[in-house]
């Protein structure tokens, strides 16, 4: 069976699996397309807001890790009960399963750390929908937490101006100074990395791509010292920022890791 049209009406629709259809499949390209911060962040906040009104289901992921290999896999199945219908008229509800795969030696064969796949099921009778290539949409709905996280917990982010002190270099890194960028008034995003060239390359390439007043940092403790939002996106299994380098009393700390 060949399945034509636009992938975001084919996710939504329920037709695909009573159709007896193969599930659909997403690659991290086409999953990259259909994204954007104006859908993502509402979309994320509503989520979150469901939780807390128990239309959500989502147990604790289960890991599991494999030491000789630096690396963990994690399992994450969720169920949100929707809260307006499809173009059926049934309820939007969504069932699906994130599957993780951390390998942090993955740098030097050139492959990102967090790979990801999302299985997508049909909520009414377990069927499976789609299968998507997860790695973009995991970075982008890290940020966007992020950037919800912010929009309600830090007056200042209302306001002009946000310093932003973003530790690491890696994929979160990138894609938290776009989130910021794109989503508050920014007035400078600090980068720093225990190795500075990779917080100077950062900064090289998200200036290219068009975001002003980014900064790399040698020293964290200078990164941090104006900033009004730190965010910590590393593999450190120690501390890369001291409780005395924070000199304002409203931060707001991001923290970013495996289990
Ligand atoms: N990618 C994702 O979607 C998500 C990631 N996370 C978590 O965010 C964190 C960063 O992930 P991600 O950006 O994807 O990973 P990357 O591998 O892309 O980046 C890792 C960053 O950590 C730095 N780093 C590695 N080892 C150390 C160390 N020993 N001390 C200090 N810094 C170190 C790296 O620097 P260098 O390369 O110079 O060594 C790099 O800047 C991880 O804890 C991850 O589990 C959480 C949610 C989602
Ligand atoms: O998707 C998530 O949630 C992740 N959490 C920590 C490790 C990377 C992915």
């Amino acid at each position: 069976t060949v399945i034509k049209g636009n992938p975001a009406a084919i996710i939504s629709s329920k037709n695909i699996a009573v159709t007896q259809a193969p599930p659909l499949f997403l690659s991290d390209d086409q999953v990259l397309g259909l994204l954007d911060w104006e859908t993502l962040v509402p979309a994320i906040e509503s989520v979150i807001a469901g939780v807390d009104r128990g239309q959500v289901i989502q147990p604790a992921r289960l890991v599991m890790r494999i030491p000789d290999k630096d690396a963990v896999v994690l399992s994450m199945p969720g169920y949100v009960k929707g809260t307006n219908t499809s173009q059926d008229g049934s309820p939007d509800d969504s069932l699906a399963v994130k599957i993780v795969t951390s390998f942090t030696r993955n740098k030097d064969i050139g492959l990102p750390s967090i790979l990801a796949t999302v299985l997508l099921y049909n909520p009414d009778n377990g069927k499976l929908k789609v299968v998507m290539e997860g790695t973009e949409i995991t970075k982008w709905r890290t940020a966007a937490a992020s950037v919800v996280a912010t929009k309600h917990i830090f007056p200042r982010s209302k306001e002009s101006g946000l310093i932003v002190a973003i530790m690491g270099s890696g994929a979160q890194a990138s894609i938290h100074a776009k989130a910021f960028d794109a989503n508050f008034n920014v007035k400078q995003i600090n980068i720093w990395n225990h190795r500075y060239p990779g917080a100077q390359d950062l900064v090289n390439k998200l200036s290219s791509e068009g975001l002003k007043s980014v900064k790399a940092f040698e020293h964290g403790q200078d990164a941090v010292k104006e900033a009004d939002i730190i965010v910590t996106a590393t593999y450190s299994s120690v501390p890369v920022v001291k409780y005395e380098w924070i000199v304002k009393r409203d931060v707001i700390l991001m923290l970013l890791e495996q289990e």
